[in-house]
């Protein structure tokens, strides 16, 4: 049965139904011309209001719906972390909690000056507009596209009292999304959310709207991509996928071009399963090198996240848009043009890590958690073995930036939340600290906590990088193409020099939207 296979032919074949391959698969399907085949591993979203739902989105962790992916043992941080990754159509915007940020100006000319010639502010955030249908009004934001993004209504008590207390230690109450990066300040999110409670990921945005009504457009769920096939002449040709009822595998052929939008982590392991990568790790697995790429699967960029937890003292809200409303950002030194610090406020229990420690928990609850926004580790992922089915190794390094730089924001995080919680009105909502708990006062107790309890906020990049032609660990031009084969693209989170410092979901359908006009030529 393994061997049977059936071949079919598209203009362009997308590996991965995320966030960036549903936009992608949209936008160049628009041509009636064109053909567009999308092929994603997890299910459906249509009519699937386990996805679909925005507020009930924390079931979804460790839910059928995830990859779930371990992490190598940390040096520096917490061995038992988890990445949540989606494996559903829409990807990660299927499953995620809707913050919605446009990408900061600042961070977008930072990677054009590490090479990303064309994505520096003044050529990107067109896109941002292009996709958005934003509540706020005026000329600075888009209103016609397909992606609402709205204010979160002030509907949480304490939350208020959260940005009131912020206020008072320095950190302005403002609106995000306003046309400036907020350095310092504290405001309720924007969600990228339908006012019907239904989440506005790209799947259901930009796909649910034509599934079935173009007949250019073609839709594979269940299906597992193995490999990019990529023919003598280095050109990729097409891709293989295991069938969704696991009879064997099919192979779908690319006129034009293939993309690879599997993600963070399995867009790395794809190319490395298909030749393309550090030339001794390709070696160690038996796979035959096509491409010696030293750059596939290093770099490893991720927003590591602290966690200040306590007991509230007044009942908490018991309905949320999605629990986490509010963010707070700030510098921790001098002379920032984008923060280094920030914060979620989430209206509910988080004990996912301390629990194992014999940390107190609560049904009452509320958290603070400092998040790094520009961390300096970098970690690494790599292939475990060659069958495309073994998880990949996923190492993210966390506090091992030989400075300490990430340590020292952290510490500077897990501060300025107690300071924050001292102050009124936050101060009344207050019954306990229950972690670190106030026993945990010097930096020593402190490192010790957040190396064994940190979480992720779940944002890892930057692993198949986009860079100068003539920088050897760039694995992608800056038209998003992969260095060494033709016909070959990538674009997700993935594709990123360096993770921008707020929540990147937006960012990544913006890539997409730029993919789609590298690839049509306008
Ligand atoms: C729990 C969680 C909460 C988050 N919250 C927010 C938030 O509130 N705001 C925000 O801005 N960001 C948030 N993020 C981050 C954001 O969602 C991601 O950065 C972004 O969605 C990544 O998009 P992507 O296209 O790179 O990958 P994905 O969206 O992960 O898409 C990859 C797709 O490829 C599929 N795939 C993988 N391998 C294969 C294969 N071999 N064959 C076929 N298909 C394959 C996957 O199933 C998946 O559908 C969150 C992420 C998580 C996990």
């Amino acid at each position: 049965m393994s061997d049977v296979t059936s071949e079919d032919t598209f203009d362009y074949v997308i590996a991965g139904g995320g966030t960036a391959g549903c936009a992608l698969a949209a936008r160049l399907s628009e041509d009636p011309s064109v053909t567009v085949c999308l092929i994603e591993a997890g299910p459906s979203d249509v009519g699937d209001d386990n996805i679909l739902v925005l507020s009930e989105w924390m079931h979804l962790l460790d839910s059928g719906y995830d990859w779930d992916y371990p992490i190598e043992p940390q040096e520096k941080g917490n061995s038992f972390m988890r990445h949540a990754r989606a494996k559903v159509l829409g990807g990660c915007s299927s499953h995620n909690s809707c913050i919605a940020f446009w990408p900061p100006a600042e961070g977008l000319d930072e990677w054009e000056a590490m090479g990303a010639t064309g994505w520096g502010a003044r050529d990107v955030l067109k896109y941002v507009t292009r996709l958005e249908n934003n509540d706020a009004p005026g000329d600075l934001h888009g209103h016609s596209g397909p992606v609402r993004l709205r204010d979160i209504p002030p509907n949480d008590p304490c939350g208020q009292a959260v940005i009131d207390a912020a206020a008072k230690v320095g950190l302005p109450t403002v609106q995000f999304n306003r046309g400036t990066t907020v350095l310092n300040g504290a405001g309720w999110f924007q969600i990228n959310a339908g006012e019907d409670g239904l989440r506005m990921s790209t799947s259901h945005a930009y796909l649910h709207p034509i599934i079935g009504q173009r007949p250019n457009l073609e839709v594979r769920t269940g299906c597992w991509v193995s490999e990019i096939l990529i023919d003598e002449s280095l050109a990729a040709t097409g891709v293989r996928y295991q069938r969704p009822d696991l009879t064997g595998y099919d192979t779908v052929s690319a006129r034009r071009e293939v993309v690879v939008t599997a993600g963070a982590i399995d867009t790395p392991k794809l190319l490395m399963l298909s030749g393309i990568g550090p030339a001794a790790h390709l070696r160690e697995h038996g796979i035959t090198v096509r491409v010696d790429s030293p750059g596939v699967g290093e770099n490893l960029d991720d927003h590591v996240e602290g966690l200040v937890f306590y007991e509230a003292s007044r009942p908490m809200v018991t309905t949320s848009t999605q629990w986490w409303e509010i963010g707070l950002f700030a510098t921790t030194v001098e002379g920032l043009d984008q923060p280094d610090l920030m914060m979620h406020y989430g209206s509910v229990p988080f004990d996912m890590n301390t629990l194992r420690w014999g940390y107190p928990t609560t049904d009452n609850g509320f958290c603070l958690t400092p998040n790094v926004t520009q961390g300096r580790s970098r970690g690494t992922v790599r292939l475990r073995s060659r069958d495309f089915r073994d998880r990949a190794k996923v190492d993210p390094r966390y506090f091992t930036d030989p400075d300490g730089h990430d340590e020292a924001v952290m510490l500077a995080g897990i501060r300025l939340a107690r300071r924050i919680a001292e102050q009124e009105p936050l101060r009344d909502w207050i019954a306990r600290e229950l972690a670190p708990g106030p026993d945990a006062t010097t930096d020593e107790e402190l490192l010790d906590y957040i190396h064994k309890t940190h979480n992720t906020v779940y944002h890892p990049a930057g692993t198949a990088r986009m860079g100068a032609v003539d920088d050897p660990m760039a694995v992608l031009d800056p038209e998003l193409r992969v260095k060494g084969v033709t016909r070959l693209r990538v674009v997700d989170a993935s594709a990123m020099p360096k993770l921008p410092a707020i929540n990147p979901n937006i960012t990544v359908m913006t890539m997409a939207e730029k993919c789609a006009d590298l690839i049509r030529g306008v």
